[in-house]
Parts: C-alpha cells; sequence; structure tokens
C-alpha cells in the first residue's frame, strides 16, 4: 500500500492570511463576454473556491488552490485563463496539464463553454489521437489555450508544433497526482517547465495535496498564495459512505448483482483496482444479463471516446472503470460510487468518491471490504476524520 501517512507531517502549507474573498462574479471585475459565458453556462454565484482564488489568479501571482471535490476547480482557473489571456492575439497564452485524455478534454471543453462569447480558441491536446488534425487546427485559427496530457504536449513542444513563447500562465489541474513519483509524468512536466517562459505564473489545482507538490513550489513557483483545506475537511458530507463486508473475495459479485436496481436510479460508477478485473468484472456482469459499460488505459481512443459519449448522454448508466476516472471527470447525474476493490492509494479514495456529490449535490458510496481490506478502510477513515458505517438493509431510503 502507498499511504502516504506521514505526508502531512512534511506538508509545510499554511493557507495564506487575509485573502480576499468576493462574494459575487461582479465584484471580480471580469471581462462583460466572460460575465455572460459565466451566466448563460448557469453559474450564479462563485463557490467558495472561486470567490478566494479567482482574483488571485488575475492578479498574475503563483497560486496553490485546493478544495473539496466537485466545487468548481476547473471554473477557478478557466475564469482565470479568460480574463487574462489577450483575445486579439492568436498565439498560445495558457498552458494547462492533467493526467488523463478525457480530464484534458473535459477541460478544453469548460474553457470553450464559459469563454463562448469571446470567440477563445481553446484545444485539448491529447495521446491516442494522429497528430495531423491537431497541426492543421493549430495553424488554422490558432489557439489561445491549450489543456492537455502532459506527453502530448511535450512531443508537441519538441517538434515546435506548440509555441510556448507567449505563454503566461501553466495550470497543472490533479497536481498531485501530476507530479507524483509514481506516474511517470513529473520528467515530462519539469521539462515542460523548461520551456516556457521564466516569469510564467504557475498556478496548481486539486483535491488532494502531497509532498511533490512542494518540491515544485520550490522550483517553479515564487512566493505562491496558498488555498488550502485540512485533511479532515476534504471529505464532503453530502457524501454518505458505508461499507458491505463482504468477507471473501468471490462474494463481491452476488453483493453487486443485488444492489443493482439502485445502481441504476442515475448514474453509478464501479471502481476495480486493475484493468483486468475491470474487464472480468464486465464480463461477468453482461453475462448475468447485467446492462453495464467499462473503460479503462488499455482500450482504444475511439472505445474510451464512444463510452464517455455515452455515459455522459446518459445512455448507459452503470460504468465500470480504474482510476483513469478516479480524478475530475464531472457527470453530475452520478449519484453512486461503488469500490469494489478499495484502493491503494489512500488519496484516490477522495477522488473516486468525489465522483458522485458534484457542486453541493447528494451522493453515496459503497465500499466492498474483505476481511483483508478491513485496515485499509479504518486507515482512510483515520487519516481523513471520516466515519464508513455498515450499508443500511434498506439502500433505497438512503
Ligand atoms: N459557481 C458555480 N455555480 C454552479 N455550478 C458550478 C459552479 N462552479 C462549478 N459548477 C459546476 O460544478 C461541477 C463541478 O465542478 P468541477 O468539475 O470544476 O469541480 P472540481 O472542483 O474540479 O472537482 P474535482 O476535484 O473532481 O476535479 C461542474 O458540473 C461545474 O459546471
Amino acid at each position: 500500500m502507498s499511504f502516504n501517512k506521514d505526508e502531512d507531517s512534511k506538508l509545510k502549507f499554511k493557507t495564506s492570511k487575509k485573502l480576499k474573498i468576493s462574494p459575487t462574479f461582479e465584484t471580480m471585475k471580469l471581462k462583460n463576454d466572460l460575465l455572460r459565458g459565466i451566466y448563460s453556462y448557469g453559474f450564479e454565484a462563485p463557490s467558495a473556491i472561486q470567490s478566494r482564488a479567482i482574483t488571485q489568479i488575475i492578479s498574475g501571482k503563483d497560486v496553490i488552490a485546493q478544495a473539496q471535490s466537485g466545487t468548481g476547480k476547473t471554473a477557478t482557473f478557466t475564469i482565470g485563463i479568460l480574463q487574462v489571456i489577450e483575445l486579439k492575439r492568436r498565439d498560445l497564452q495558457a498552458l494547462v496539464l492533467s493526467p488523463t485524455r478525457e480530464l484534458a478534454s473535459q477541460i478544453s471543453q469548460v474553457v470553450s463553454n464559459l469563454g463562448d462569447y469571446m470567440n477563445v480558441k481553446a484545444m485539448a491536446i491529447t495521446g491516442g489521437k494522429t497528430l495531423k488534425d491537431d497541426i492543421k487546427k493549430i495553424q488554422g485559427t490558432g489557439c489561445h489555450v491549450v489543456s492537455g496530457t502532459p506527453g502530448r504536449v511535450l512531443d508537441m513542444i519538441k517538434r515546435q508544433i506548440l509555441t510556448t513563447r507567449n505563454v503566461q500562465m501553466l495550470v497543472l489541474d490533479e497536481a498531485d497526482e501530476l507530479l507524483s513519483e509514481t506516474l511517470g509524468f513529473k520528467q515530462q512536466i519539469y521539462d515542460i517547465f523548461t520551456k516556457l517562459p521564466p516569469a510564467c505564473q504557475v498556478v496548481v489545482v486539486s483535491a488532494t495535496m502531497s509532498k511533490d507538490i512542494l518540491e515544485v513550489t520550490k522550483k517553479f513557483m515564487s512566493d505562491p498564495v496558498k488555498i488550502l483545506v485540512k485533511k479532515d475537511e476534504i471529505s464532503l458530507e453530502g457524501i454518505k459512505q458505508y461499507v458491505v463486508n463482504v468477507d471473501k473475495e468471490d462474494w463481491k459479485f452476488d453483493t453487486l448483482c443485488d444492489l443493482y436496481d439502485s445502481l441504476t436510479i442515475t448514474q453509478c460508477v464501479i471502481f476495480c483496482n486493475t484493468k483486468k478485473k475491470v474487464d472480468w468484472l464486465s464480463h461477468k456482469m453482461s453475462q448475468s444479463n447485467f446492462a453495464v459499460v467499462s473503460m479503462h488505459g488499455d482500450m482504444k481512443q475511439e472505445d474510451r471516446d464512444r463510452i464517455m459519449n455515452d455515459f455522459r448522454a446518459g445512455h448507459s448508466r452503470v460504468l465500470i472503470s480504474t482510476d483513469v476516472w478516479a480524478r475530475g471527470i464531472d457527470v453530475q447525474q452520478i449519484s453512486l460510487v461503488i469500490n469494489y476493490d478499495i484502493p491503494d492509494i489512500l488519496e484516490n479514495y477522495i477522488h473516486r468518491i468525489g465522483r458522485s456529490g458534484r457542486f453541493g449535490r447528494k451522493g453515496c458510496a459503497i465500499n466492498f471490504a474483505t476481511r483483508d481490506d478491513t485496515s485499509k478502510l479504518k486507515e482512510i477513515e483515520k487519516f481523513y476524520s471520516i466515519k464508513i458505517k455498515p450499508m443500511p438493509a434498506n439502500l433505497a431510503d438512503v
């Protein structure tokens, strides 16, 4: 297990003092076209992180922004970006990096949506697709904002397809994941840093923070503004958390089948710890005539895209996936998350359950725990000061 028990003691982060809070979007003195975009997207008032972080980002300072899952961090940096870029120019001015292709595409879509009245040119640059179309688009219409995964973005910079000369803001979304030693993005991101103008503003964002962020803070950020959440406040109250003690691994499948009717009331994501298990479980569910779809990182990108689109549209209701789905993906109708396996990475518990309960909605997380998992769950409870109760007999009552 890679539980970062000592992490907190190493984190020398403290929320900056006397941060200005903007109670409305008007008080942030945003461009008119941006304000129009925000309201027509359906936002009325800013969330806590938006009230605090947007004006700091706009002021040009480096910012570390932490806030609970689903509380509007994407719009926080997107509004910041849209306010500071110059639309008259056609060059690349802001770069957003995130760990998965689906998340990078989602962010690019949010930039386009909020910037709808500004004629902003945003683009997702992710692996798994041919370069040809991306090159054509950049050379044709130009591009103000790129949202991408580190490998493909670095590749495009090295090939001089993306020009970084005028990039004035770099955002690392899911920063702790991007910078973790285990995932292999870290070096790519460090390489990207070296290609950016030295004065480039850096904004790091996540629901969870880690010591790896501290290193970036020291190397690439200058006196950042910090907006942070205490460990015992990271878990959202609106997400009810339960455990089903299944004793043995073999019992999980029947338990899931028993729950199936509850899963389809709205939409549900089931997390397994490996791609192989995702394949196995979706096959077994389908064999038993339960409608499910599945997605993981070894699938072809066109299949991933199709499954994602269908799920977003509500055509499929139960999705089985790995941690590729744990972070950032925003589908408001998801009200239930099942941890078929308890995550090995502590932080991913918070991110997984955060796929439900988006922006104040109610959510529910059910953990299947074998005897061997008991200590992992205890660890999670202790680390985040949460209580994971036994699941009530009638889930529908919840
Ligand atoms: N001010 C607002 N008013 C209403 N809805 C909002 C507002 N800000 C964000 N939202 C909506 O809340 C949902 C969650 O936002 P977002 O995806 O940015 O969360 P997040 O904090 O990035 O979550 P995660 O930690 O999972 O990445 C989105 O559907 C978004 O459109």
